[in-house]
This record gives structure tokens, C-alpha cells and sequence, in this order.
């Protein structure tokens, strides 16, 4: 399996190719929100100038209404400024200058009203009234410093700026405050010409205008500019951050207008130089650290560049790709789809209040992951029900309640949810609803569409979750789900494809772009798609799987339903779900802004004890749990493969029940374990991050992760293998005093330190003795992954010559003397050639 092309057109090599093709879909995201955002505030100069043409309106109400552009601007508003959308915000839109402030206000506590601030109510602005000027405001040569905004040579008699010069759209729009946020050219004085009007953003919305300086002195929002934080204040005459405004308001709310300007944008070389993380640093950390991402990787999955041509063929031009629409102009965009636009809003007004509503009823619930409504109250198909009920589901979990009417109506969707609350079912059932639909209606016998496909990213997910839609389907005759996994053979997918019926497929992206890449029939069945899922979707989304991803939903019909399901949806991944979700799509988080990730019910430790003895430590509190409950079920996460494997060993030789899981396994035995870890108790799971996802064990008793997780979203997955259904459960922390920096990234979680267990001699004795009869070559990959895995983390790696050191003494800890060789191509990539400590093979 694998192979492919070693050269790619150019001459570049196939990492050189991949890496320009990642750096370009980076540059195009960016790209893309740069334009939504220069269109923002291009229709907000445009709104502020036509307010004050000659013969304009004398109250900005008077030009309200269905043709309006306000209601463009008001959606783009919502979109730049919605909960959450701080991180749509970044260095790019320019550093946020710190203007002369006259003393009396440079002196003023930071949470006060500047004193140029005044809440600018919305009621007076539609009625036209002319608005006062801010008391004491600041001294106008501070307004006149933000000149990088303000076109200082286009002034007008009036002073006013000429308009050719400040409506240039393509110059820098973020810095500071801009000056259409200030000026308003009826006015006679500096400080009246402060006064924008921001009537347009609707009706009972109240915003401050205040002097450009003073969100400066707001730490919590530096990043964010003045633009959207100035419209973040809220009506009540209180000065709030943006987040606490949007504490304020209901957590569950739609989002309507992403992906509303083209899909095409060219992004201009200077975005190049930003990088997320170099591919290189990824490749390397997936090639040591043997971590499940990689599971995928031995999948033929890199061929794509000499098979790229199967679509055109295989399509026939069912649904053949069109050219993107080129960008268009904001004079075009102004006037296009008004009315489809307002149409949007009253949707998105609805949906906020329908969430809003189940929002308030989860929260009057209190803890419990049920609510009252019951699945045959959910418009399903009654066959449907009655599996669910003789899988004993009766009630609607949380997430189910909050996310099946809006996932049925057929919308675009990204729900999160904490983990162990039943997403699965969530996004299964309209799936199954949407199959069935779709069977009603399809007339053509000769193909046999999939209509659903659910994508995984690890092997045991995707069979978990085809396991649990057949017991959905039971009843629906003719419904067939399959799957389609790494690690089987590829023509027996094949074949099973063509004789069992498959109107659900569940698969891991590697495989299933092997399948669009070698089959064009294959191809052709899935242009029948109804019904996109991404489950564990800010995983997918990682740059690890993007350009998978990318290349799926290129292959699918563009008239489809997607939805999206998490228990973390970091921001960079928020942003990027555009990438597959449609500019309507309604975002449910029943998680909420600034509440707890984690289950409650679930006790979260952390211990700080020294490398040498992680094992010991391991060793010790699988003991005392063991003694502790009778019907203990734990999972121990390691860093790598192969310091699982490790860890299986000697565990194993300390004769404890315990079984691995990790990527080095072949799928099936991989698959029996799994089986094996969900239908027992009093078991031991070692394993690998292939468990740390999705993956249903239930009442796993405790979860220990020995070292450091790659990052906050894995701690929190993993520490969800257990509290799962609302139960009650114990995550520990097992890290060294130098991998402490990683307790910032969770400082929000409910994690207590707890105090260390002493180890007594005998059981010490013991480890050592079952360490050393380890085998020397799982030692030397378990001291190379540990070097790949930790060399992966910016924080540690950061100081090679420490990495280095480090990486001996767990060699140390494992029972070899001296540290193994690298191979100097290795090293060199690592960025660990000369450096003491680390040895080179001759
Ligand atoms: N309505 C329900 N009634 C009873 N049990 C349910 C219901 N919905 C789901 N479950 C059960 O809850 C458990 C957790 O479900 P599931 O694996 O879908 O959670 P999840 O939210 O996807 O978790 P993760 O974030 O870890 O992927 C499963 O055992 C599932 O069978």
C-alpha cells in the first residue's frame, strides 16, 4: 500500500508538493476572511457616506427596508461579531494603536467609560434625531494620528475626507479605529464628527462610540480591533469586553454568513509568510511519534496526483464542477440577493429563539445528560423508534434534543457537545431520515447512490459507529450501512461494496479517497449524497486531514446537507469549517461559551512526578484503583505506539489484566481488543491516541494519561473515555516537573493537583525487574518515538540541547545505559544533528 509519485510536476518532490499545496489552502482561507472582512467595513463606509450625500435621507430609517444594504451590513456584523468570532480577528488587521490621550483620561481605571464614550441608542438614530456629542471628549488631534485610516490628504471645505481617497478599498482597514467610525460631516465640531451612526444594525441594539484609544487599555481584547469591539458594547450602558457581552447572551445561536462573498479568493503573497505549524514539524511528529493519524497513512492515500483526473470521466457531467464564480465586485454585492439575504436573517432570528429556548431548559435540568422529550416526539420514522427503543434509548440526550429538529429541517450544522452524551445517534438518525427520503424519491435503478457518509477519523470510531447504525436501521429493510476502513484489504471493500447494499457508509478519509480515486463507479455512487457527516470534526479539519477532507467534499455534490460534530471546536477550526458548511449553517454548542468542556461528574487530577518514575507511578495507582473498585475498567494513554507497547510489557509482566491498542497493531487484532475492552470490566487498556476519540467503552472507572497530551483537545478526549452518559468517573494527569507549561492550556478545567503516592522499595524493585526484561529493540523505538513525539511540541523542543538530555534519562527510566543512535538523515530533520547527547549511527 502507499507509493505513489516521488516526483510531482516541476520536478518538486512529493513533500515539497504537499507542503505548496497546504500553503496554499492556508493562503486561501485567509484570504477569504480577509475579503468578508474588508466588505464589512466597505459597507459600512458606504452606509456612512450615502447617509450624508446630498438629498440622503434625513433618518438613516427613511432608506431602511427589504432593498436595504443595512441588512447585508447587519448580517456581516453578525458574523464578525457573534459569539466567538474574536478569533476571526488577528494581527493581520493591524496593530492596534495607542493614540495621545489628553491626562484625565489616561488616568482613568480600565473598566470605566472613556470619557469620550457614549452609548449611542438605536431608537434615536432611527428616529433621526441628531445625536449629542460626547461629553468631554478627547482631543481631535488624537483622532487625527490614526492617519493609516484616515486619508489625510482627500479633506473636503468641511473638513470632511474626499471620498475617492477613504473609500479605497483596498488599502489596510483594521488599524485602530477607522475614520468613517468617526467622522460625520454634519457635524461642526471635532468631537460631533466622532459620531458615527449605527442605526443600520437593527432595532434594539444600542452601541457605543467612543474615542479610538480606549479600547486600548482593554488588555482582554487587544487582539480584537476597534471596530468590533466598539460594537460590542453593550446597550445596558455598561462597558463590557466582548466576552462578557457575549456571556450575556444565549449560548446556542445561528451563524448565517460565512461563505457569502465567492468562493473563489486569490490571497496576495504577503499571507504566505504566516504559518500555523511547518509541515515538516507534522510530518515528523506523525512519522515518530506513531501516533493513529499515521494509522491512516499507510493507506495508498498518495497517489492523488495521478489520479486526479478520474472525476471528469467518472461524473459524466452529472454534477460536473463548474468554474468557481470569479469574485465580485461591492457595488455588484450590494445589490445581489437582498431579499434572499433578509430571508436568511429571519431564519437565523427564529433559530436563535428556538435554541434559546432548549438552552434554558437544559440549563433549568441541572447535570443530567436527558431531557424529557422522547424520540417518538422527534418527527422520525416510526421504525426508527422502535429500534431505538429496543436499544433502550427512549429519551433524547441533550445534544440530540438541541441538534435533531434543526439537522432534520436539512440544514447545514455544527454541534458541540461534551463527550459520552450520545453525538452518534445525534447525527445517525437524520442521516437514517434523509436515506429514507431520498429512497422514496430515487427513480434511477441502474445506480445505487450512497446517500449518507459518515467520516471517522480512526479505524475503531468508524466501526463503532456503523455497529451502532445498524441497530438503527434494524427495522428499515433494504438499508444498508458498511464501512470502509484502513488496514483491510482494498478489494474486498471493493466487492462488498458492489453485492451488499449501501446507503450508509461509514469510513476513515484514507481509505475512502482511495476508493474515489481508483473507482470511477464508486465515484458515481456517491454523487447521490444526500448527507455529509464529519464526526469528531475539529479532528478531521486539523491539518493532518484537511486536504483529504478538501479533496472528499470537491468529490461530493455541492447540493448536500453537512453536519459537523465535536467535543472541541478550537477556533482555527471553527473558522475553517466553511470550508465544508454552507453560509447558512447553525452552530448548537450545548456546551456553551466559558462553561466546563469536561463531564462534570468526572474527578480530574493531575500529578507532577519525575520522568524516571512514570512507570512506577503507572504501576502504583493501577494498584490502588484496583483495590479500590471491584469492577475496575481503566485505559492508561501513552505518547507514542511504541512506549504503549512498552508499557503492555511490562504491565503485563507485573501481572495485571491488561490488553494494547495502538497503530502498530494490525486492524483486526486492533478490532478484538477493542471489542473485547467494551463488553468487560476489570481490565486494563494501554493504548495509543487511536483510542482517544469518539471510541464508546462504557463505564470505564478511571483514565490515567502518562505524559504530556499533544494538546488541550486531546486531554479533554481522552479524560471522555470515561464520565460517559452522565456517570461518574476519575481522569489523572501523570507529567514531569518540565511538561508543567501544559497545565495553562487546561488552567480553565476542573483539575486539582493531587498529592504524590509514595512508592514504596519492593514495588519499585519489582517495576525495574519487569523493565528489564523488555526487549532491547522495543527500548530503542520506545526512545526514538519518545524523541519524535516530544521534538513535535513546540514548548519542549524548543531547547534541543534539554530535549536531548531529557530524551537520555528516559532512556535512562527504560533501562538503557546509554541513549540509541539516530540515523543522520533523521536527526538532521529533527534538528538534533551536533547536538550533545544525541548519538549518530556511522
Ligand atoms: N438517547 C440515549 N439514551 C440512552 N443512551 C444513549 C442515548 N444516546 C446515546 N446513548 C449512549 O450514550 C453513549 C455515548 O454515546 P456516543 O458514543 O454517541 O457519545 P459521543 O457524544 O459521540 O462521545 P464522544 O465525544 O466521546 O465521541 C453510548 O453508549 C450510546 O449508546
Amino acid at each position: 500500500m502507499g507509493g505513489g509519485p516521488r516526483t510531482f510536476p516541476g520536478g518538486l518532490s512529493k513533500w515539497q508538493h504537499k507542503r505548496m499545496h497546504e500553503k496554499l489552502a492556508r493562503g486561501k482561507e485567509r484570504g477569504l476572511l480577509r475579503h468578508e472582512k474588508q466588505l464589512y467595513l466597505a459597507r459600512l463606509r458606504s452606509e456612512i457616506r450615502a447617509s450624508h450625500l446630498p438629498g440622503a435621507p434625513a433618518s438613516p430609517a427613511d432608506h431602511a427596508g427589504p432593498t436595504s444594504s443595512r441588512a447585508h451590513i447587519r448580517a456581516l456584523a453578525d458574523r464578525f461579531l457573534r459569539p466567538g468570532a474574536e478569533d476571526l480577528w488577528n494581527d493581520d488587521d493591524g496593530p492596534l494603536r495607542r493614540a495621545r490621550l489628553p491626562l484625565h483620561q489616561q488616568q482613568q481605571p480600565a473598566r470605566s467609560l472613556p470619557s469620550g464614550a457614549r452609548m449611542v441608542d438605536w431608537k434615536q438614530v432611527e428616529s433621526g434625531e441628531k445625536l449629542k456629542p460626547p461629553r468631554g471628549g478627547g482631543d481631535w488631534k488624537d483622532w487625527e494620528e490614526l492617519d493609516s485610516v484616515e486619508p489625510t490628504a482627500g479633506r473636503g471645505a468641511g473638513n470632511e475626507p474626499r471620498l475617492p481617497a477613504a473609500f479605497n478599498q483596498r488599502r489596510g482597514y483594521g488599524t485602530a479605529a477607522p475614520w468613517w467610525w468617526q467622522w460625520s460631516p454634519g457635524s461642526g465640531t471635532p468631537s460631533q464628527r466622532k459620531e458615527a451612526s449605527f442605526g443600520f444594525f437593527g432595532p434594539k441594539r444600542c452601541y457605543s462610540v467612543m474615542p479610538p484609544c480606549s479600547p486600548c487599555r482593554e488588555s482582554g481584547a487587544a487582539l480584537m480591533p476597534l471596530v468590533a469591539r466598539q460594537l460590542a458594547e453593550a446597550g445596558d450602558g455598561r462597558k463590557a469586553t466582548p466576552l462578557a457581552l457575549f456571556y450575556t447572551q444565549e449560548r446556542l445561536y445561528s451563524v448565517a454568513a460565512t461563505r457569502r462573498f465567492g468562493q473563489k479568493w486569490r490571497p496576495d503573497s504577503s499571507d504566505e509568510d504566516e504559518e500555523v505549524m511547518p509541515a515538516a514539524d507534522l510530518r515528523l511528529a506523525k512519522f515518530m511519534a506513531s501516533r493513529e493519524d499515521e494509522s491512516e497513512d499507510d493507506e495508498p492515500g498518495e497517489t492523488s496526483a495521478i489520479r486526479r483526473k478520474w472525476s471528469t470521466a467518472a461524473l459524466r457531467n452529472c454534477d460536473m464542477k463548474r468554474d468557481r464564480r470569479p469574485l465580485k465586485s461591492y457595488e455588484e454585492e450590494s445589490d445581489d440577493d437582498i431579499t434572499g439575504r433578509i430571508q436568511e436573517l429571519r431564519e437565523e432570528i427564529r433559530n436563535r429563539e428556538v435554541l434559546g429556548a432548549e438552552r434554558r431548559r437544559y440549563e433549568s435540568r441541572g447535570e443530567s445528560v436527558f431531557t424529557n422529550k422522547r424520540f417518538d416526539e422527534c418527527g422520525i420514522s416510526p421504525l426508527t423508534v422502535k429500534a431505538l427503543t429496543d436499544a433502550g434509548y427512549i429519551q433524547t440526550t441533550v445534544v440530540q434534543e438541541a441538534a435533531l429538529p434543526v439537522c432534520l429541517e436539512g440544514k447545514d450544522v455544527l454541534v458541540k457537545a461534551k463527550t459520552g452524551t450520545g453525538k452518534s445517534v445525534a447525527f445517525l438518525l437524520p442521516a437514517i431520515e434523509s436515506v429514507l427520503n431520498a429512497m422514496k424519491s430515487h427513480t434511477n435503478h441502474r445506480v445505487s447512490p450512497i446517500f449518507a457518509l459518515v467520516l471517522c477519523p480512526t479505524r475503531e470510531l468508524a466501526v463503532q459507529v456503523t455497529a451502532e447504525a445498524n441497530v438503527l436501521v434494524k427495522y428499515h429493510h433494504g438499508v444498508g450501512v458498511q464501512s470502509l476502513i484502513g488496514g483491510t484489504r482494498f478489494k474486498l471493500d471493493q466487492r462488498r461494496l458492489e453485492s451488499d447494499p449501501c446507503q450508509i457508509l461509514v469510513a476513515t478519509p484514507g481509505r475512502l479517497m482511495d476508493h474515489i480515486e481508483n473507482r470511477s463507479s464508486f465515484s458515481v455512487r456517491l454523487m447521490g449524497l444526500k448527507l455529509l457527516v464529519l464526526d469528531e470534526a475539529d479532528h478531521l479539519l486539523d491539518l493532518g486531514f484537511r486536504k483529504d477532507i478538501e479533496k472528499i467534499a470537491d468529490s461530493l455534490p455541492r447540493q448536500r446537507q453537512t453536519l459537523l460534530f465535536s467535543a472541541t471546536v478550537p477556533k482555527e477550526v471553527r473558522r475553517v469549517s466553511q470550508m465544508v458548511l454552507n453560509k447558512d449553517h447553525v452552530f448548537v454548542d450545548t456546551v456553551g461559551l466559558g462553561a466546563v468542556e469536561t463531564p462534570t461528574k468526572v474527578q480530574q487530577q493531575y500529578l507532577v512526578v519525575p520522568h524516571e518514575l512514570h512507570f512506577h507511578m503507572v504501576h502504583r495507582l493501577l494498584r490502588e484503583h484496583i483495590d479500590q473498585e471491584v469492577d475496575y475498567k481503566v485505559i492508561v494513554f501513552c505518547t507514542t505506539a511504541m512506549v504503549t507497547e512498552f508499557m503492555y510489557i511490562m504491565l503485563r509482566d507485573l501481572k495485571l489484566n491488561v490488553r494494547e491498542i495502538h497503530s502498530r497493531k494490525p486492524q483486526l487484532y486492533r478490532t478484538r481488543i477493542s471489542e473485547e475492552f467494551r463488553d468487560s470490566n476489570r481490565l486494563i487498556l494501554v493504548t495509543s491516541d487511536v483510542s482517544t476519540r469518539g471510541v464508546n467503552y462504557p463505564d470505564v472507572t478511571l483514565v490515567i494519561q502518562a505524559g504530556v497530551p499533544p494538546g488541550r483537545e486531546h486531554y479533554i478526549h481522552r479524560l471522555g473515555r470515561t464520565g460517559r452518559e452522565g456517570k461518574s468517573g476519575k481522569g489523572i494527569l501523570l507529567i514531569a516537573p518540565w511538561e508543567e507549561y501544559f497545565l495553562k492550556e487546561i488552567h480553565d478545567l476542573p483539575i486539582q493537583k493531587a498529592p504524590v503516592p509514595q512508592i514504596d522499595q519492593e514495588m519499585k524493585q519489582k517495576v525495574d525487574d519487569s523493565i528489564k526484561i523488555v526487549d532491547m529493540s522495543i527500548k530503542e523505538a520506545a526512545y526514538h518515538a519518545w524523541l519524535g513525539y516530544y521534538n513535535s511540541i513546540a514548548d519542549i523542543s524548543r531547547d534541543k540541547v534539554m530535549l536531548a538530555d531529557l530524551a537520555s534519562r528516559f532512556g535512562v527510566s527504560i533501562g538503557m545505559e546509554k541513549p540509541p543512535t539516530l540515523f543522520r538523515k533523521t536527526a538532521l530533520k529533527m534538528g538534533l544533528k551536533g547536538v550533545p547527547g544525541i548519538r549518530i549511527r556511522k
